[in-house]
């Protein structure tokens, strides 16, 4: 990791929404994937940017490739989710939304819907040992392989929204953000939203996408992913920040992901303040912790830095995070209840 964050920021208790899974493996389960596949040949500066390196989101992209080729099997997913989750927690993360893309494999036998069993298979692990965290996955579907597939993840996650035990709460639209267009998207998504499950769309993550951002906001998403040119000043709109303000809909921001992958060009110049400055409700998130060597504690402590949060601002903006979460009313009510136990520890 890039550094670590002070007491009070690991600490703090924190919700993540925005967490890839296979974006999200640490360097030390990386050591052990890559001796499970010396003939890979992979080196970690093939799956990680460190400190003060900067990548084309292309670049990035490819980081992906590498990493999907030393997670393929079941064993190796389950090992991924339960040591992410884990990690998550040991950061002071108390709520976790994990998403990922179903992938299936000729040779090792891995099927789409063995992909999911197996992350829920590894969140139920984690709430046996009595990991202090609550998770729910997303089923991601990949922009990159268009209509057909879309339609297809759409199906399996309404299987196990029904059959996960509330699990599987809802999709995620993601995947390099120039290639493929959401209009061939929008019958799945329309699918998805009207059998109840939430979704969190990456959009206007990269410039000139106004158009497929409104056709997006019109479904409207619960949550939006980056939304890093949606506002006026970077080329986007008055009319698409009026839709998002409009319909409440958060926004989840991951400043280090955008700094890296070179959409945003420093930390203060990141559109957390131009949300953060209307009241609008912004989640800090990580995207990839792996890829990007960081984790929540730390992109809260640079929020702060950058933009002079007081503590009691951090504790307001971590807490409203649970406002945003996709799981019932239930579950928020006992996180905003460990906020109010743990304050007190945290202030001291
Ligand atoms: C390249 C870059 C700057 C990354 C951050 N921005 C991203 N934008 C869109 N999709 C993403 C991003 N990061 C991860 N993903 C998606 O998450 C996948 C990796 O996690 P998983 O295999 O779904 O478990 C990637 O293949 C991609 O489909
Ligand atoms: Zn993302």
């Amino acid at each position: 990791m890039d550094n670590e964050a002070d007491v009070f920021y690991r600490e703090l208790p924190k919700v993540e929404l925005h967490a890839h899974l296979n974006g999200s493996v640490s360097v030390r389960t990386m050591e052990k994937l890559i001796s499970r596949k010396p003939h890979l040949n992979v080196e970690h500066s093939m799956t990680a940017i460190g400190k003060g390196q900067r990548r084309t989101l292309d670049e990035c992209f490819q980081v992906f490739k590498v990493i999907h080729q030393l997670v393929d099997t079941e064993e190796d997913i389950l090992m991924v989710a339960t040591d992410v989750i884990r990690e998550f927690a040991a950061d002071g993360v108390r709520y976790l939304e994990l998403r990922s893309t179903p992938r299936e494999g000729i040779n090792t036998g891995l099927t789409k819907k063995r992909y999911v069993e197996t992350v829920i298979n590894a969140i139920q692990q984690c709430k046996n040992e009595g990991v202090d965290i609550d998770v729910r996955f997303l089923v991601a579907i990949d922009r990159r392989n268009g209509t057909e597939v879309a339609m297809e993840t759409v199906k399996l996650a309404e299987e196990f929204l029904l059959s996960s035990d509330g699990l599987v709460v809802g999709l995620d639209l993601s995947g390099d953000p120039k290639v493929g267009h959401a209009k061939d998207l929008l019958p799945a998504l329309h699918k998805a939203k009207n059998c109840g499950l939430k979704l969190s769309l990456h959009l206007s993550e990269v410039p000139a996408q106004q158009e497929e951002s409104d056709l997006l906001l019109n479904l409207p998403p619960d949550r939006i992913g980056h939304g890093t040119f949606l506002h006026p000043e970077v080329g986007g709109s008055q009319s698409l920040v009026d839709k998002v303000l409009k319909n409440n809909i958060p926004l989840e921001l991951c400043l280090t992901s955008n700094i890296k992958g070179q959409t945003v060009p420093c930390y203060s110049k990141h559109h957390f303040k131009y949300w953060y400055q209307l009241g609008h409700p912004s989640v800090i998130c990580t995207d990839d912790k792996g890829v990007f060597c960081t984790d929540l504690s730390q992109e809260y402590q640079l929020a702060a830095t950058t933009f002079g949060l007081s503590r009691e601002a951090v504790w307001k903006l971590s807490q409203q995070a649970i406002d945003c979460i996709f799981a019932p009313e239930t579950m928020k009510k006992q996180l905003k209840q460990k906020w109010t136990d743990l304050q007190h520890q945290v202030f001291q």
